[in-house]
């Protein structure tokens, strides 16, 4: 599990680590780290073209030390300096030194490069890119980029955009994920990910925020012991589906199947079609929710927004059960919030934006802060959708999903995603982390259905349980 941390965290902890070490040796281990990646992309050294995009603060110093280390083994570094006077000196210097030379800094300067490394503005940017810098990050998009700790004019502390950015293909970040590369549109421009330790989590703060690794997950997961029967395992409620809309209550229902309830109760008004593709689901049509012997609930998906979908929707809620609400149910929400306030049992939401919405403010460009503000304001956790999916409890802990593919974004993929989640609360997980592990599951899921082509929510679907064999063994 890693910890993501805004900004003021990270500037208190390294104002607090810098203190116990002698000057600079932060900021050296933070450019070794750099410089070694740099090289491993670049694949041999000698002789390869280095442009740097120094800006007028310490992400600059990072790259002109970065820059002195490639120097020395042969790389032709080029230095553009954006702010001349306010370089980092020392940096600078070093530069120098290792035979970096400077040149204007024009989009000419970048043609031919191999590389060009992104110091213009790191933690301490505010605002979108400033002018003089725009050409330079759009004539660095054809050259391999390497992002110093973030890609500059992107919020570190929220992954908010305005205006243009450094597109990264690759950002080597220092002594912890910030918010803005894991999180909305700061998550796609930051590329892939690496982490250079440069010892700050000695005084560090636990973080509230986590991303998932496949480790956290699998040892997550509910896996039957001898003295399991199929009630023990969990049996799920499923109210999804409609004539309307047999096919999310068919993908909903397979999920939790696959996902791996040890039941299924069905009491959606798809029976039918339910019937035809599983026998293995109890259907028991018209039955009252309160009167079923069920862990947990999956609501919304497909069962439509009439009367007799609300009065489905809140006898699902009435029950003392654990519940995931999603799609239909989600709407029905937004015109009574009370469905979910009122409960004691912990309740789930999975909108996507556009349901997000019915039931809260935004999302703004901070999503954390969003779904951190609705989950404490309907008392449930709530889960938003997207490239980096967003989780947060009340109690506001918050997990950021980093599986899965832009292929997911396919009718009855969200259907896929809420049944896995349930049959995971079923299973005894508690709610913030069934979301959190069901959209890691979801998310792998959806890569392995891409491997073979544009998938459909029925190839995410089937891909559930291969997703999960790949978890459990590591
Ligand atoms: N404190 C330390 O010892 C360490 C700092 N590190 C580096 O230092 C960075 C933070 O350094 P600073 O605090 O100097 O801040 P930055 O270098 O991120 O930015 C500050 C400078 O950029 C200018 N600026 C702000 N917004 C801008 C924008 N939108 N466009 C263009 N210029 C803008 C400001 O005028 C200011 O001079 C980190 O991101 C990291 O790269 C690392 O070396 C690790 C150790
Ligand atoms: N650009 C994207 N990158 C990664 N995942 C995405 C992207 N767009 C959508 N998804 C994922 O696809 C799923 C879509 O769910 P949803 O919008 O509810 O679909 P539906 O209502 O059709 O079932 C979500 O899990 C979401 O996170
Ligand atoms: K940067």
């Amino acid at each position: 599990m890693r910890g993501v941390h805004g900004v003021d965290e990270i500037r208190t902890a390294e104002n607090e680590l810098m203190a116990r070490l002698p000057e600079g040796a932060l900021m050296a281990r933070a450019a070794t780290g750099l410089a070694v990646e740099c090289a491993r992309l670049l694949g041999p050294v000698y002789g390869a073209r280095v442009v740097l995009l120094v800006g007028a603060g310490n992400n600059g110093g990072d790259a002109l030390y970065a820059g002195a280390w490639l120097a020395r083994r042969g790389v032709r570094a080029t230095a553009l300096l954006l702010a001349p006077d306010k370089a980092h000196p020392g940096g600078l210097a070093a530069f120098r030194a290792a035979g970096g030379r400077t040149a204007d800094p024009t989009p000419a300067a970048l043609a031919g490069a191999d590389l060009v490394l992104d110091g213009i503005v790191g933690i301490g940017g505010t605002g979108g890119l400033r002018d003089e810098a725009v050409p330079l990050a759009q004539a660095a998009r054809d050259a391999l980029t390497v992002a110093v700790d973030v890609p500059s004019g992107v919020d570190a502390d929220t992954g908010a955009v305005e205006g243009e950015t450094v597109h990264a293909d690759v950002t080597v970040t220092f002594g912890a994920l910030k918010p803005g590369l894991v999180v909305g549109t700061g998550a796609e421009r930051a590329g892939e990910l690496r982490l250079v330790d440069i010892g700050l989590a000695a005084t560090l703060p636990a973080a509230s925020t986590h991303v998932f690794e496949a480790a956290d997950v699998a040892a997550l997961l509910p896996t039957p012991g001898a003295a399991d029967n199929k009630y023990t395992r969990g049996v799920l409620g499923v109210a999804a589906g409609s004539s309307a809309y047999p096919g999310a209550g068919v993908l909903c229902t397979g999920s939790a199947i696959n996902g791996g309830a040890g039941m299924i109760r069905y009491v959606g008004t798809a029976a039918d079609a339910i019937r035809a593709q599983y026998p293995e689901v109890v259907v028991q049509e018209g039955a009252a929710p309160d009167d079923l012997h069920v862990q947990a609930w999956v609501a919304g998906p497909g069962m439509g927004t009439d009367d007799a979908a609300h009065d489905l929707l809140a006898a699902v809620l009435a029950t003392g059960e654990p519940a995931v609400v999603d799609a239909d149910g989600i709407t029905l929400v937004g015109s009574s919030p009370g469905l979910v306030r009122d409960r004691d049992a912990p309740t789930v939401l999975t909108p996507h934006d556009g349901e997000f919405a019915r039931i809260a403010d935004g999302p703004s460009g901070d999503r954390l802060a969003s779904v951190r503000a609705a989950a404490r304001d309907l008392d449930a956790v709530v889960l938003l959708k997207g490239n980096a999916t967003v989780i947060a409890a009340p109690d506001g802990r918050a997990w950021v999903n980093r599986t899965g593919t832009p292929w997911l974004g396919t009718a009855g993929s969200g259907d896929v995603l809420s049944g896995l989640i349930g049959s995971l609360l079923a299973a005894g997980l508690e709610a913030p982390l069934a979301a959190a592990v069901g959209a890691y599951v979801h998310g792998v899921a959806g890569q392995l259905a891409a491997q073979g082509g544009p998938p459909s929510s029925l190839d995410v679907l089937h891909a559930v349980r291969p997703a999960l064999r790949e978890i459990g063994r590591g």
